[in-house]
């Protein structure tokens, strides 16, 4: 196992969840996706899959914050949820524009009208769990940060980052700081709601976490393999 998403030394809820789970975040980083957004050597079809679904899935993330405001209990959460929107409707896309330009299309000619079978299982279940409680809604949506600042510190700290790398962008923008600072602010508000929260609801926020956990793998392996909907027969 490699660098743990969190220390030993570290308490609260998400510490122990990244602990308990850091084997979702290995598979996350060995997935040959990440490995050739780390080498450089995805394919431009496997870029655009990619980029056109993660799109479809940043509109739904940020649409989720919406539901947090509308499940906050007060103004402080409601201010978290709004500030946090408005970053990922305007930052997130010079990740995706730094992808576009690799492969030499605009961001407009990258989209896609529909969604694949994984990005839409991964929406389902965050919007799921925005019918529940803020804190089952939190956790399913706290693994999209983790799993990727988590993965571009360890890697810009194996390896120093360097502008000739082809996604040199992509992997600078989820190493740097304002992104962490973020990271760090949604986990302690996720740890002050699960020391609220009783078992039975701490049980179904595990497990709203886990599953998100599982959807970022499968969201690599959706754009390794160009899924799409095509029946398992070929007809
Ligand atoms: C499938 C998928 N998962 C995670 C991210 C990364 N991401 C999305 S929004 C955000 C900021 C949250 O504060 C981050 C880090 C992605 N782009 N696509």
């Amino acid at each position: 196992m490699g660098v743990l998403p969190a220390t030993d030394g570290e308490t609260g809820f998400t510490a122990e969840l990244g602990r308990r789970h850091a084997d979702l975040f290995e598979a996350f980083y060995q997935h040959p996706f990440l490995k050739g957004l780390r080498e450089g050597s995805l394919s431009r079809e496997q870029v655009l899959h990619y980029v056109a679904q993660d799109y479809q899935y940043l509109t739904a993330y940020t649409r989720c914050y919406g539901l947090g405001m509308a499940l906050s209990p007060d103004r402080r959460w409601m201010r978290f949820f709004h500030d946090n929107a408005a970053v990922i409707l305007c930052a997130e896309t010079h990740a995706h524009e730094s992808l576009c330009a690799y492969v030499g299309v605009s961001y407009e000619e990258a989209q896609a009208d529909h969604l694949a079978p994984t990005a839409q299982a991964y929406i389902n279940h965050m919007m799921e769990a925005g019918r529940d409680t803020l804190g089952v809604l939190l956790s399913a949506l706290l693994p999209c940060p983790w799993t990727y600042l988590w993965a571009a510190a360890r890697f810009t700290s194996e390896t120093p980052l360097d502008p000739s790398h082809p996604f040199y962008g992509w992997w600078d923008f989820y190493a740097g700081r304002y992104e962490s600072q973020k990271l760090t602010q949604t986990r302690a508000m996720l740890d002050e709601l699960a020391a609220a929260a009783g078992p039975a609801e701490r049980e179904r926020m595990e497990r709203a976490f886990v599953a998100s956990c599982h959807y970022e793998i499968r969201f690599w392996e959706m754009a390794w393999s160009l899924e799409d909907w095509t029946p398992p027969n070929g007809s």
